[in-house]
């Protein structure tokens, strides 16, 4: 019954990399799930395998080097070992993502509009006109100011904040019943993490949205995160709903990420300043 209502479900999740030692375990035996409006938070220190979990959920590692086992169902339907085209049709209509660094999202020769309106029409059958509308709405959504000049500008005319919010209104406008966000906020001002956080909830809450929330952040990952996977070297060592994490911390690895998180995080002190 329980298992029904997720949205992604993942089962003995491994990744091995060819190593000249042989295959070289990267993440192993990973087992969590993602429901509807509800945010998972990812957390473990550098290294630990989060942006590579996050990849193969997505199936973007290289298959020549690196291994992926075990299953990832998304609705039911496996999503390991499908072919790229397949995928393809999946990544940004069914599960979307925002990566650490905006500008790598972006391709620097196309305008902002082209990208956007590509991405929605690949997807979907609306016509050049209604994409048009869709991506200007969604930028609006977004709080950005006059979506229309945004459109015909290039990646490298928006700040790294504008960008990461055009990022994640092209992640959300077709609805993806998953969002994958490795660390949405580390590459912006303070002034900007807050706002795009906020949208974040803003948009699990309206449209149903399943999230994957990797951050190192953990005042992040405590304001926004309804239950907390915590990684260390490849494994999950600890799984549970975020007020009990944080206030009763099961694992070594899990306090010792506790006791090391500054007393006030960047979001808390904002938090304080725009109150
Ligand atoms: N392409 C690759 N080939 C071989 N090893 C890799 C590759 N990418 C990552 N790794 C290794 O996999 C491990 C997990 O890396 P990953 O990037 O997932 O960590 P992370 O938890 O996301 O760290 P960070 O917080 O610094 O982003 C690391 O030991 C890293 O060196």
């Amino acid at each position: 019954m329980e298992k029904q209502r997720n949205v992604l479900q993942v089962n003995g999740l491994n990744v091995a990399v060819k190593s000249a030692q042989g295959m070289l375990p990267l993440v192993q035996n990973l087992q969590f799930e993602l429901k509807p409006g509800k945010i998972l938070g990812l957390v473990g220190e550098s290294g630990s395998g989060k942006t590579i979990t996050s990849m193969a959920l997505l199936q973007l590692l290289n298959q020549k080097t690196m291994n992926v086992e075990g299953s990832i169902q998304l609705h039911g339907r496996e999503l390991n070992g499908l072919k790229e085209k397949e995928m393809r049709g999946i990544r940004g209509k069914d599960i979307g993502f925002i990566m650490q660094n905006p500008m790598n999202a972006f391709t620097p020769v196309y305008t902002i509009g082209n990208q956007f309106v590509e991405t929605i029409r690949i997807h979907t059958k609306l016509s050049k006109k209604q994409a048009i509308d869709l991506a200007i709405a969604s930028l609006e959504k977004m709080n950005l100011q006059e979506p229309s000049k945004i459109m015909k500008m290039y990646p490298f005319q928006l700040s790294g904040g504008m960008l990461q919010r055009v990022m994640i209104a092209i992640s959300m406008c077709l609805r993806p019943s998953v969002v994958i966000a490795d660390e949405p906020t580390t590459a912006l001002d303070v002034t900007t993490q807050l706002q795009v956080l906020r949208e974040l909830d803003r948009l699990r809450t309206e449209c149903g949205t399943a999230i994957l929330l990797i951050s190192h952040d953990l005042g992040v990952i405590s304001e926004l995160a309804d239950e907390v996977a915590v990684m260390q070297k490849g494994r999950i060592v600890e799984k549970a709903d975020v007020y009990r994490l944080f206030d009763h911390p099961q694992h070594d690895y899990t306090k010792k990420l506790l006791q090391a998180r500054p007393v006030l995080s960047v979001n808390e002190e904002l938090s304080k300043l725009v109150i």
